[in-house]
């Protein structure tokens, strides 16, 4: 892969930070070195997805290790991500190289004027030779919603970004077909289909302590990029430098789709429904078949205590998952649309309930 043009590196927080925690400048100079050495001819573009914010937040605030509660956790990150990026801006200056932050939501990655500007300020900075940044934008995100690790963030923004190329980075040079730390496991080289690795123990956060999403996440964020078209290399920082000119390291991930450019990869692979919506036979066929919207009338059931913008599953009659879309309404304020014509709705509850409860545009058909 020394030939990929465009490249989204994610590291992690065990990467990055020194064994009580704090952000380790020496390891994140020799990440720099790395990645300015490799776009260093200007034919390779780079984009990286950073953590390492929380625990570069812990020690200033007097957080001797990772707070489980969010509102901590969001804290330090806020703190943190100051620190990490303003480490970033003098490693790379080094380089003569600028870098942008870009701090996302897992909105950011399926609302379509999010996904839009995300997108376009992405391809700016890279335009203008810059260096994007990225991290999740912590301190917005909710608990519910939140990516939570920067691995299948990643996936997405190596999706957004239309990369030739996704290098998770993290403290182990690959996947292992056990726990690697105990004797007799081995480094699983290349993985060609999802099924490659059902044999496998995938653990969650390492020895570190410091990270949140452990293989789990690496191997699901693996599998995103993947079947959106874009191979993966997993290996550890160390070895990032092998990682960027295609020498044998890590586990590598082989397509397993085509390259797509829809907006909804979040939704089918990284979204969690807030919700479910229960489709007579009628409205299946019509969503599932014919790719048409979701109206009022097909709709036989609503679970769930959603709000308009979140993400909600649609099922089939037997409740089985038929799809995932953008829902337009409260939860609340759809037991009484059920059933009835949105220009009947019109007529008596004026023209803001002549729309869908969910538009084809915010759907993806779930397959299998
Ligand atoms: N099958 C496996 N192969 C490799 N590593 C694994 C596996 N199962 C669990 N792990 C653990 O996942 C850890 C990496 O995840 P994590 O701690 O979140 O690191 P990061 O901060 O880089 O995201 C490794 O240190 C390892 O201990
Ligand atoms: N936004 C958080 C992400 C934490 C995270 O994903 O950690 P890791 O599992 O080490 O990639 C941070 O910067 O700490």
């Amino acid at each position: 892969m020394s030939e990929a043009r465009r490249i989204v590196v994610k590291v992690g927080s065990s990467s990055l930070t020194t064994a009580s925690g704090g952000l380790d400048a020496d390891r994140v100079d020799a990440l720099v070195d790395v990645l300015a050495k490799s776009r260093s001819g200007g034919e390779r573009e780079i984009v990286l997805v950073s953590s390492g914010a929380i625990a570069a937040g812990l020690a200033p605030l007097g957080l001797r290790r990772r707070p489980r509660d969010l509102a901590r956790q969001q804290a330090a990150a806020s703190v943190g991500q100051g620190l990490l990026v303003a480490r970033y801006t003098a490693s790379f200056a080094r380089y003569g190289v600028r870098v942008g932050q870009v701090l996302l939501t897992s909105d950011d990655m399926s609302r379509r004027a999010h996904h839009r500007n995300a997108s376009r300020t992405l391809d700016k900075l890279l335009a203008m030779g810059a260096l994007p940044v990225v991290n999740e934008n912590d301190t917005v995100a909710t608990d519910e919603i939140r990516f939570g690790d920067n691995d299948r963030l990643a996936a997405l923004v190596a999706h957004l970004v239309r990369a030739d190329l996704l290098v998770l980075l993290s403290d182990v040079d690959g996947v292992y077909d056990g726990d690697p730390s105990q004797p007799g496991t081995s480094r699983i080289a290349e993985v060609r289909a999802p099924a490659d690795l059902d044999h496998v123990e995938i653990g969650s956060a390492g020895k570190a302590g410091v990270g949140t999403g452990g293989m789990v996440t690496k191997v699901e964020a693996a599998r995103i990029a993947a079947a959106a078209g874009i191979p993966v290399v997993l290996t550890s920082a160390v070895h990032a430098a092998d990682a960027l000119t295609g020498k044998d390291t890590g586990t590598y991930f082989h397509p397993t789709g085509k390259r797509s450019a829809d907006r909804l990869l979040w939704l089918q692979h990284a979204s969690a429904p807030q919700g479910a919506l229960t489709l007579d036979d009628g409205a299946v066929r019509a969503v599932v078949e014919r790719r048409t919207s979701l109206l009022p009338a097909g709709i036989a059931a609503v679970e769930g205590d959603f709000s308009a913008g979140d993400p909600v599953e649609l099922r089939d009659g037997h409740g089985h998952a038929v799809a995932r879309g953008l829902v337009n309404f409260d939860a609340r304020e759809i037991p009484r649309l059920l059933g009835r014509s949105t220009r009947e709705l019109a007529r008596e509850l004026g023209p803001a309930y002549e729309r869908e409860v969910v538009h084809r545009d915010d759907l993806v058909i779930l397959h299998g």
